[in-house]
């Protein structure tokens, strides 16, 4: 007999039992109805042999959907697409598939977990108590729910282990399905002020990934292990008392890779990416709200460090230095330059928010710094525990070009390669801009052409290198020789004072 209708037979078994019970309460009193109750459990489980547990869809007063539910509803809709024969289709928000195929109400499947079968069955009740009464407004949502049925002779096996490995198994797939965002903090000010939430999302669709990096194999490598080495290391970080997060900053001219690099970073770990705008956070205190609110498996982003704020300074200003200053000012001009500053948020209070107790919240989180300018920052700010990694993104060597000719000409060798390795090595060019210049500009222009094109590029750059180079000495010697004329004339004075003292000429 197939179990749903095993169940309805239940169903009025049930009714009437529910009848005589009603019965049973009015007429008798309480100690003998404890004593029959008792007598009944026994009885009933003797002939039904099999557990139930129920997963409601909400739970907790605030109606939170509970995240069980969730998992199951995830685990059961990868396995039950083949097997169960009515389905609901639904388009779900964040999720790469259009749409997703989960068993629809009242419908049943079977699970084999080690030998041992179960059933899973998703039913709702209807919250509607008043069934007959007339009401301009639609009856409340059904309460949904996952109904798992299993012989009580495997209770260990599946509240132990099968129900674990089930919520396990729908985070994993969930997670893989999971579309990327990219968050923004809102402004603090006006509207965006009010709203409860301080980030803003879009959907993540970067094409970037490791493969495509124009970067040193040995480089890569290293940073993918790295990477892999953080994201598997939840027990590691436990043992060594370390909170579950990782620093890293990358430096280098504009256009060497950074932000290609950080969408690489995101969709290799598949989290999510917070980019972090400093000059629109008010204070410390708003910042560490930003912090708080960063889920775990996400990437912090905070992009030219050194131009955010005024961070280089700050910790070095003495407090009581500071405040001296400060009283000096009217209190009008310092309303005023408080208003003009924008953000409040200090060197100290960015030095909390990556490494203070606060950081440890959540856990698995990556927080990146990009800079054009390392020698700019504030050796705090970059130290090993803050960042951890330091990457520099440098100019396109031959390996990275090879690379970007395989992104963007599909090809691994040809003869013009060795003498662009040769120019390469003789001129600083960015990876951004042998990319440009390697994309075909029409149709018509075929490998050869785009090659020829990057050669003469290198070539005008060269040029463009040494004219500057030269500019570059000339400045210098007519510094020089100003400052040998200065000094001339410096010692010349100093001789004249001299032979005055001695001669004692006035
Ligand atoms: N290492 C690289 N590998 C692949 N593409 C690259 C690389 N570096 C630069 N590019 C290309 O150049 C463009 C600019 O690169 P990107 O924005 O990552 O530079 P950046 O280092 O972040 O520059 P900035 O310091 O100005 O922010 C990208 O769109 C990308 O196509
Ligand atoms: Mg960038």
């Amino acid at each position: 007999m197939m179990m749903g209708e095993l169940w309805q037979q239940m169903g009025s078994v049930m009714a009437t039992i529910v009848f005589v019970y009603t019965v049973f309460e009015k007429f008798f009193p309480p100690n003998l109805r404890d004593r029959v109750q008792s007598y009944t459990h026994k009885l009933t489980s003797h002939f039904y042999p099999y557990i139930q547990i129920t997963f409601p869809e909400f739970t907790g007063e605030r109606l939170k959907r509970s995240e069980a539910y969730t998992c199951i509803q995830t685990y059961l809709s990868a396995n039950s697409s083949h097997t169960a024969k009515r389905l609901k289709a639904e388009v779900v928000r964040d999720s790469q598939k259009p749409l997703v195929l989960s068993m629809d109400d009242n419908e049943e499947i079977t699970d084999d977990f080690n030998g041992v079968k179960v059933w899973w069955a998703a039913s709702k009740t209807s919250t509607n108590s008043q069934p007959f009464s007339f009401s301009y407004y639609p009856p409340p949502d059904a309460k949904r729910y996952y109904k798992l049925t299993f012989h009580k002779s495997h209770r260990d096996l599946i509240t132990l282990s099968y129900i674990h490995y089930v919520l396990q198994e729908g985070k994993e797939i969930a997670s893989k399905n999971r579309q990327l965002k990219l968050y923004t903090n809102n402004p603090s000010s006006g509207w965006y002020g009010y709203k409860s939430t301080k980030w803003s999302h879009v959907i993540f669709e970067h094409p970037a990934s490791f493969e495509t990096l124009a970067m040193e194999e040995k480089k890569k490598e290293e940073i993918i292990k790295d990477l892999e080495k953080f994201k598997g290391g939840k027990e590691y970080y436990a043992k060594i008392g370390k909170a579950w997060k990782r620093g890293y900053l990358l430096y280098g001219p504009p256009g060497t890779g950074k932000s290609t690099m950080i969408a690489a970073m995101a969709n290799f770990m598949n989290y999510d990416l917070y980019d972090l705008e400093l000059t629109a956070v008010k204070d410390n205190t708003e910042l560490r709200k930003l912090l708080i609110e960063t889920p775990s498996k996400s990437i912090i982003v905070i992009e030219d460090i050194d131009c955010s704020l005024d961070l280089t300074g700050q910790r070095k200003k003495k407090k009581k230095e500071k405040e001296e200053d400060e009283d000096q000012k009217d209190p009008m001009k310092r309303a005023q330059e408080e208003e003009n500053k924008g953000s409040k948020v200090t060197l100290s209070g960015l030095l909390n928010f990556i490494d203070g107790i606060w950081s440890a919240c959540g856990g698995e989180r990556i927080i990146i710094f990009t800079t054009n300018f390392i020698d700019k920052l504030d050796p705090a700010l970059i130290r090993r525990g803050r960042m951890d990694k330091h990457i520099e993104l440098s100019y396109c060597g031959f390996e990275a070009f090879k690379v970007l000719a395989k992104n963007y000409l599909d090809v691994e060798t040809h003869a013009l390669f060795p003498v662009i390795e040769r120019k390469l090595l003789e001129t600083d060019m960015t990876p951004a801009d042998v990319a440009e210049n390697l994309m075909p500009k029409s149709v018509d222009e075929g490998v050869e052409d785009c090659l020829l094109n990057l050669i003469k590029a290198l070539e005008i750059a060269k040029e463009e290198e040494a004219v500057k180079k030269a500019q570059e000495e000339a400045r210098k010697k007519e510094e020089e020789d100003e400052k040998e004329v200065k000094d001339k004339e410096v010692k010349n004075n100093e001789k004249a004072s001299e032979d005055v003292k001695e001669n004692g000429f006035h």
